[in-house]
């Protein structure tokens, strides 16, 4: 067996010399300034031990990586009922398409698409007092990675506001149908922040260790395990939109990407591990972060496809 420390420091510095980093979205005009010469990694362990290197401890924008906390909230609060509102399957489409809302009568295939996040959030804001779901969702995160210093980037979420037609179409059209029923403006108010929540690599790996392991996290259950196989089931299917399939043949981990180049991946009974390179593949996954999970995944042999994991 390779050695974690070393796997990962090798990592690193290939991020750091790589020359095809791909494209920084530029969708969101704030994610725009960030250079594509970030990398940083970070694998924490079932147990708890930690291996970081390169730019492991910049924060970055979690984009919709936030998805995962999102769902683990909304799962607390609403039980099975979640899924009366969003589905469990991978779309096979873009992360912001719309035509498949048309054809399914506004009900979003799954909870990692924007639709789905979007209903997500409206679901934890009709749980709460008014003006409050983004404070819960932030203190869900917080309270995982055991850091109270995690924050909203506000000239993120206003960037993103100022900008989000196409979040605005999806909401609209779902209220439409009744998948959200508060209002429009004060869901997306919550989704546009979920996404602008700042993390490193350590803070992210260190939030997503319970999916690691059973859902338990320093002998506090966080949700059960059967929960925590399903939200990685979910992560694996459908946690990098039209590209799902690709990154489970490559790298074969339960993961989600946001397109401020973050990856949140999950070896189960392994580690938690967070990849950040701001530079994205057309759909809009990390390049050198989905490259790295690919490298960690072949030298640790940590793939759910692999007998011995
Ligand atoms: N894939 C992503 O990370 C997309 C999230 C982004 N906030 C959006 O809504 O467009």
């Amino acid at each position: 067996m390779a050695d974690l420390a070393e796997v990962v420091a090798a990592i690193a510095a290939r991020g750091a010399e790589a020359t095809d980093r791909g494209r920084v979205a530029d969708y969101i005009p704030e994610l725009a300034k960030v250079s594509a010469g970030h990398f940083g990694i970070a694998v924490v362990t079932a147990a708890g031990a930690e291996h970081v290197a390169g730019d492991a401890d910049t924060p970055f924008s979690i984009q919709s990586v936030s998805k995962v906390f999102a769902l683990v909230e909304a799962l607390c609060r609403h039980g099975e009922g979640v899924w009366d509102r969003v589905g469990r399957e991978p779309s096979g489409s873009a992360f912001n398409s719309i035509i498949q809302l048309e054809l399914e009568q506004g009900r979003p295939r799954n909870p990692f698409i924007n639709a789905g996040a979007i209903a997500v959030s409206d679901l934890i804001a009709a749980s709460c007092e008014p003006g409050a779901a983004i404070g819960a969702i932030l203190a869900r995160v917080r309270a995982l990675a055991g850091d109270d210093s995690i924050a909203v980037d506000a000239a993120v979420a206003w960037s993103e506001a100022v900008t989000g037609y196409r979040n605005a179409a999806l909401a609209n059209y779902m209220r439409s149908f009744g998948t959200i029923a508060g209002p429009v403006d004060a869901t997306l108010s919550v989704y546009f922040q979920q996404c602008a929540i700042a993390m490193s690599c350590r803070q992210l790996a260190r939030a997503g260790r319970f999916l690691a392991a059973g859902g338990v996290q320093d002998g506090v259950v966080i949700v059960s395990p059967e929960r925590a196989r399903r939200i990685n089931a979910l992560m694996l299917t459908c946690g990098h939109y039209d590209a799902s399939g690709d990154f489970a043949f490559r790298v074969g981990l339960p993961a989600k990407s946001g397109v401020g180049g973050g990856i949140l991946a999950i070896a189960p009974g392994r580690a938690s591990i967070a990849v950040w390179s701001p530079g994205l593949s057309p759909q809009g996954n990390s390049l050198l972060g989905t490259a790295a999970l690919e490298q960690l995944a072949q030298a640790m042999g940590w793939s759910v496809f692999n007998p011995d994991l």
